[in-house]
């Protein structure tokens, strides 16, 4: 059994899709988040998997909340950490600390669209497809290696919020599909195993 630990900041729906698709061999450990009234805390609360906050506001820069961050997780064991709608940058030292074993779901095909706003900077420059993208979490801001990627067509209508709306949906779909093939140990990044620290 591999022990996820998963990290929010807000409703965190991925981190709801994870749990609901009971994936073999995992166990969902926790749900963290830097925010207290995060509305994902409470969803995992109700199906008794143990929560905890970390209010990043409470600490003297990013290296302090990482280091107490990283001690609440290492409490469970993690075997996987997933950032699922997760909306603080992680120092190198923190990023060090998971390496191979951290990932995050960006809503865009990256390296396009890299950082904030993702559908309203697609629709903006006119792109015809957008989507989504699971990737192993670097120092450099959502340039990790590429796990798996979602492609959503871009309609001549769309707004910020119906093009979010129909990515979701594919998020949904190919986070819990990458978390599982890292608990059977199928993932590869260019064709290579991904070769884990035990
Ligand atoms: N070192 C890394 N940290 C994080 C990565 C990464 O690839 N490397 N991925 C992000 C997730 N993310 C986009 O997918 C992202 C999250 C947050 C931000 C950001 O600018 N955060 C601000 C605060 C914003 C807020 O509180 O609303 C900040 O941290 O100052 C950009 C991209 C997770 N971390
Ligand atoms: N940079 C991270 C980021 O923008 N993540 C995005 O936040 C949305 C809400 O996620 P959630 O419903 O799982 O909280 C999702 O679209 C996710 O890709």
């Amino acid at each position: 059994m591999k022990n996820i630990v998963i990290l929010i900041s807000g409703r965190g729906s991925n981190m709801q899709a994870i749990v609901d698709a009971q994936i073999a061999g995992a166990r969902i450990a926790a749900v963290i988040s830097n925010k207290a009234d995060a509305e994902g805390l409470a969803w995992a609360r109700e199906r008794g998997i143990a929560t905890a906050s970390l209010n990043h506001k409470d600490f003297d820069g990013r290296e302090a909340f990482d280091a107490a961050l990283a001690g609440l997780i290492d409490a469970y064991a993690p075997d996987l950490v997933v950032l699922a709608g997760f909306m603080r940058i992680l120092t190198p030292g923190f990023v060090g600390h998971y390496e191979n074993r951290l990932l995050n779901i960006h809503p865009s095909l990256l390296p396009a669209f890299t950082g904030l706003h993702t559908h309203e900077r697609a629709i903006a420059e006119g792109v015809k497809f957008a989507g989504c993208t699971v990737h192993f979490v670097t120092a450099e801001l959502d340039h990790g290696p590429i796990v798996a990627q979602a492609v959503v067509p871009v309609r001549d209508d769309d707004d910020a919020a119906a093009l979010a709306a129909r990515i979701l949906v594919e998020e949904h779909r190919l986070y819990p599909q990458a978390v599982a093939d890292f608990v059977a140990d199928r993932l590869t990044i260019s064709g290579q195993r991904v070769l884990r620290r035990s």
